[in-house]
């Protein structure tokens, strides 16, 4: 598998060219720009916020129509408990270092990162390389101020290789290793930077003008879904399993924003919580529909190898050999990949990634990347975590809500348990204030625990608990206050709080990815240099038809019109580009918006009705009626037909190509 950013049709991504052309185009530019910006901040213009809306349209009818998802719209404002519980406070953090002299702060993972692939790069140039690379490396490095080019130890180049394969999974503590180790500088001031601290990306407020009670803006969408399970199980008429999904913006404090839209501070979020019974095998009802996808897989065992040969397999088989844990998993990465596939992302950049023990979110424990390749190499678009009881349980630990499942067993269950009996009329004025933590102690006690503590109780008439925090942590309990019995208990209801797997969309990583992967340029026969062309499919684009009259000519104005007010009318965006541009002009503008469709209004359009209808991607066109044609546009959108069908269909117009005609505008 390649692993450089290609143009669809195979050619070396400029990426200069194409942010120029996102930015001019206003798909999205740097947010309160005339103030000079804040990094990872951005706006989206016109053709971005209609692609952004297509995409999630896309997503909407996937996964919450599709699969019968419950969608919820829950506060972006948290209050400190629920995130407090939930771990984020503690551990939502990711390593920062500074640098001693100009104070700059790098994020240390990205910062070890970045020096050893300069000097990754500085080596292969020293052990010489093609002309243009050293070119194009040059430009680089004027930007990076990185590495000068020294060879390296063939030992060093790959003990740095398997480094960066595991960059995401070290701590802080290794992080300061690694640059203590391999001495590395800060390029802009060749100075060492101090040992990496814990930075919390949480951005936290106060909430309410007394300001006694803390809050903070979500880092993810999850936390709104945890908290109204049991609200959503009673909508679900007490059925499992079931999902809750929820789109909405999050926001994190990101220590060095980078990289465009793919490392931001505030972005959307497409969230899926599949709820399911832990002792079903987080087996899945329609995995047989899933079973045959195949999915390009890096997992974990390969990694630790310092590896990253992928493996190709089918869901089904990649399950069957617990290279993915269980079906529920398997299930949505297969989604996940249609999903993408679905709205244009290319197949020969999606590979799903498996995190290593030691890299995965505090309340995970298995997790699978959806990564794509792009110019700034593989990037994480889509987490699928296993979370399993983690949220749901420490979330009705602090509340005490009970955000569990009850079923009637059909079978009554028998169970023979040591049960403890406290007599809480003496207990409390024995432990006074304390009475409450021993009983919470008492009553968390293991069956192993309780079969020792019964022995004790028998043999002493006491017993000694530990509980942390009262006295010096050992509590003596005499007999009169607590019995500990065996006994037998018939149980008619099963109660168990459910596992949680949970796909989660970076909707602007993903859109990005997406504008590299259908990004090329045409060759001009005009003699021009190549001309941008964005080739979104039709359904995700965001205007779908362009509409152009030959020329200024008032016979083409109720034309215009009528096409415009029909297409509008059947839910299709539109643009009308009556300019005094050439059609060529007009044409080559859009295919940079990834407007997928031309419509020309032209004389003959006056004498019979008939319009031409043209396909972006390969510039042919096709003549007719007013109505078939829009039938096809309709057809193109839905996804229902490719421009081929259309060829078939309706008679080609074998006109002049205007566009390989006209100057570059
Ligand atoms: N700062 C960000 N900017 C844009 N998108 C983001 C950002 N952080 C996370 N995402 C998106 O949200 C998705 C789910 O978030 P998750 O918490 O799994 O990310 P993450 O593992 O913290 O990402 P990373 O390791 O890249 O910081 C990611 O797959 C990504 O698409």
């Amino acid at each position: 598998m390649t692993t450089t950013a290609t143009t669809l049709k195979g050619q070396p991504l400029d990426r200069g060219v194409l942010d120029g052309l996102l930015r001019r185009r206003m798909f999205y530019t740097p947010s309160f720009d005339i103030y000079e910006g804040v990094k990872g901040l951005y706006d989206y213009g016109p053709p971005g916020c209609g692609l952004q809306a297509n995409i999630i349209d896309v997503w909407r009818k996937h996964f919450v129509l599709e699969e019968d998802m419950l969608e919820v719209d829950c506060s972006v404002l948290t209050p400190y408990e629920v995130l407090k519980t939930s771990g984020h406070v503690d551990k939502f953090a990711d390593w920062m270092c500074k640098d001693p002299k100009n104070g700059e702060i790098l994020r240390a993972d990205h910062f070890v990162e970045d020096v050893l692939e300069a000097r990754l790069k500085g080596d292969k140039e020293a052990r010489g390389q093609k002309a243009e690379e050293k070119e194009k490396d040059a430009k680089r490095k004027k930007k990076q101020k990185a590495a000068e080019a020294v060879k390296l130890d063939d030992a060093v180049v790959q003990e740095y290789e398997e480094v960066l394969a595991r960059i995401d999974n070290y701590n802080g503590d290794e992080l300061g290793e690694l640059i203590k180790k391999y001495d590395l500088k800060n390029p802009a001031t060749g100075v060492e930077p101090e040992p990496p601290v814990a930075f919390n990306l949480m951005f936290q407020t106060k909430i309410g003008p007394s300001g006694q009670l803390s809050g903070f803006l979500r880092p993810e969408t999850a936390q709104g879904q945890f908290v109204n399970f049991a609200k959503l199980l009673e909508y679900n008429q007490q059925t499992m399993p079931f999902a809750s999904a929820s789109i909405g913006r999050s926001y994190r404090n990101e220590i060095s924003p980078r990289s465009g839209l793919l490392r931001v501070r505030e972005f959307l979020m497409a969230e899926i919580e599949h709820f399911v019974d832990p002792q079903s095998g987080k087996k899945h009802p329609r995995f047989h529909e899933m079973e045959n996808i195949e999915l390009v897989l890096l997992d974990r065992h390969t990694q630790s190898a310092g590896s990253t040969k992928v493996k190709t397999m089918t869901v089904g088989q990649a399950v069957k050999e617990r290279v993915v844990d269980n079906e529920t998993l398997g299930y949505f990465l297969a989604r996940i990949h249609l999903f993408l596939k679905k709205i244009g992302v290319d197949q020969k950049k999606i590979r799903f990634r498996q995190h290593m023990a030691n890299e995965m979110a505090h309340y995970a424990c298995d997790c699978w990347d959806a990564e794509l390749l792009t110019s700034y190499g593989w990037i994480e678009c889509v987490g699928c975590a296993d979370r399993s009881a983690y949220d749901l349980s420490v979330h009705a630990k602090r509340t005490g809500a009970p955000l569990l499942v009850r079923e009637r067993r059909e079978e009554p269950l028998v169970i023979e348990e040591w049960q403890v009996d406290i007599q809480k009329k003496k207990f409390g004025p024995l432990f006074k204030k304390d009475g409450k933590t021993v009983e919470t102690a008492l009553l968390d006690t293991s069956q192993e625990q309780r079969e020792a503590l019964a022995k004790e109780l028998g043999e002493t008439g006491n017993l000694t608990l530990d509980v942390a925090g009262v006295g010096d942590g050992k509590v003596q309990i005499s007999k009169d206050l607590v019995q500990i019995e065996r006994r037998t208990r018939v149980e008619h209801t099963r109660e168990y709080t459910p596992n949680v797997i949970e796909p989660s969309f970076g909707i602007g990583r993903i859109l990005y990815a997406l504008l590299e992967h259908c990004y090329w340029t045409r060759a001009h026969d005009g003699g021009d240099e190549a001309r941008s062309v964005l080739s979104l499919p039709p359904t995700v684009a965001p205007t779908k038809v362009l509409i152009v009259p030959l020329s200024a000519n008032k016979a083409f104005d109720p034309f215009t019109k009528d096409i415009s007010l029909k297409l509008r009318k059947a839910g299709i965006s539109c643009k009308v580009d009556d300019s005094s541009a050439t059609i060529g002009k007009r044409y080559s503008r859009n295919d940079e918006l990834a407007t997928p469709m031309g419509i020309t209004i032209d004389f003959q359009t006056v004498q019979d009705k008939t319009i031409t209808l043209r396909d972006r991607d390969s510039t042919r066109q096709v003549r007719a009626d007013e109505d078939k044609v829009i039938e096809a546009i309709r057809s193109l959108v839905e996804g229902d037909k490719a421009w081929a069908d259309i060829e078939n269909e309706l008679p080609i117009f074998e006109g002049q190509e205007v566009v390989v005609t006209e100057a570059k505008s």
